[in-house]
């Protein structure tokens, strides 16, 4: 199976990181274009995945083509791959944000299957969250592609219609859970210790934290009661979180990353 990339930037690199430490694809088999010679030839050399020399050559060569580029720049990328895409129909996998399968197809401008995805960067670690959601001509590659998505971490079906609203839970929040790494670490840094070995205790934390999260049967707010012991640091520290405005500020966030989807 080889995996074509139209754009070589920071999902596309996670996407290929997860698949070749899961070893689902063999690095030949990645296929990159980018925007950039300067920067895609050499990382394509770097992981032994295959160079192309454009995005139409990617459709050529790859089973299936995955569009890894900043939203406004896949309407003329797919007008560019338009005979390449008549010749060779590939599967056509979206990972841009804000944009529906229903704009997708009239970009592509032709009958394809397509699946719009919609990973985070964990994918990097095989411990992404990714949505996704398909057309009906892509009903029969659907279940490889979903095999294809685990190695990289959980995935779930998801309507379009709560796109917005994952990618403000899962695509962007890596970014919001590290200015809280960062916000504790700072604190930690108030108290005496290095940013280093503050960065370090806090990460570990909110790691065992996320996984516990993850696993559990029990609400995030019941693990934290049994974290906050009776007249004890914890309950002093939440309630103080509280009053400066912690969650209504996480709330402010994602509204404003769903707003921003849906410009
Ligand atoms: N970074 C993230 O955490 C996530 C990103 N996404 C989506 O993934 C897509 C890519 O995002 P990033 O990788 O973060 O952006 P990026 O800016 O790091 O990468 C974009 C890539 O597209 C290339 N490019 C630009 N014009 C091109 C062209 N005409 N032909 C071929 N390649 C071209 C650039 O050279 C670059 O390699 C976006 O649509 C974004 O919404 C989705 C979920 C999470
Ligand atoms: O910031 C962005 O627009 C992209 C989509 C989700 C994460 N990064």
């Amino acid at each position: 199976m080889k995996i074509g990339f139209i754009g070589a930037g920071n999902m596309a690199r996670a996407i290929i990181a997860g698949l070749l430490k899961a070893k689902a694809v063999a690095p030949a088999d990645i296929i990159v274009h980018g925007g950039h010679a300067a920067n895609y030839q050499p990382y394509a050399e770097r992981i032994g995945a295959t160079a192309a020399a454009s995005n139409a050559a990617v459709v050529e060569q790859a089973d299936w083509v995955v569009l890894a580029v900043a939203p406004p720049v896949g309407k003329p990328v797919l007008r560019e791959v338009h005979e390449a895409l008549a010749k060779h129909p590939r599967p056509l996998l979206s990972l841009l944000t804000g944009v529906d399968l229903k704009t997708l197809a009239a970009w592509a401008d032709q009958p394809l299957p397509l699946v719009r995805v919609m990973p985070n960067l964990n994918v990097a670690l095989n411990a992404g969250m990714t949505a996704y959601a398909a057309n009906a001509a892509a009903q029969p590659v659907l279940p490889a592609v979903v095999a294809l998505l685990n190695t990289l971490g959980e995935s779930m079906a998801l309507p379009e219609a709560d796109f917005s609203t994952f990618v403000a839970l899962a695509g962007s929040s890596p970014a919001f859970v590290y200015m809280f790494i960062d916000a504790l670490s700072r604190a930690g840094v108030k108290y005496g210790l290095t940013k280093q070995v503050a960065t370090k205790i806090a990460a570990q934390a909110v790691m065992g934290s996320g996984l516990m999260a993850a696993q559990s049967t029990e609400s995030p707010m019941d693990l934290a009661d049994q974290v906050a012991s009776p007249g004890g640091t914890t309950v002093a520290g939440m309630l103080a979180m509280a009053a400066a405005g912690f969650m209504p500020a996480v709330v402010a966030g994602v509204d404003a990353t769903i707003a921003k989807d849906r410009e």
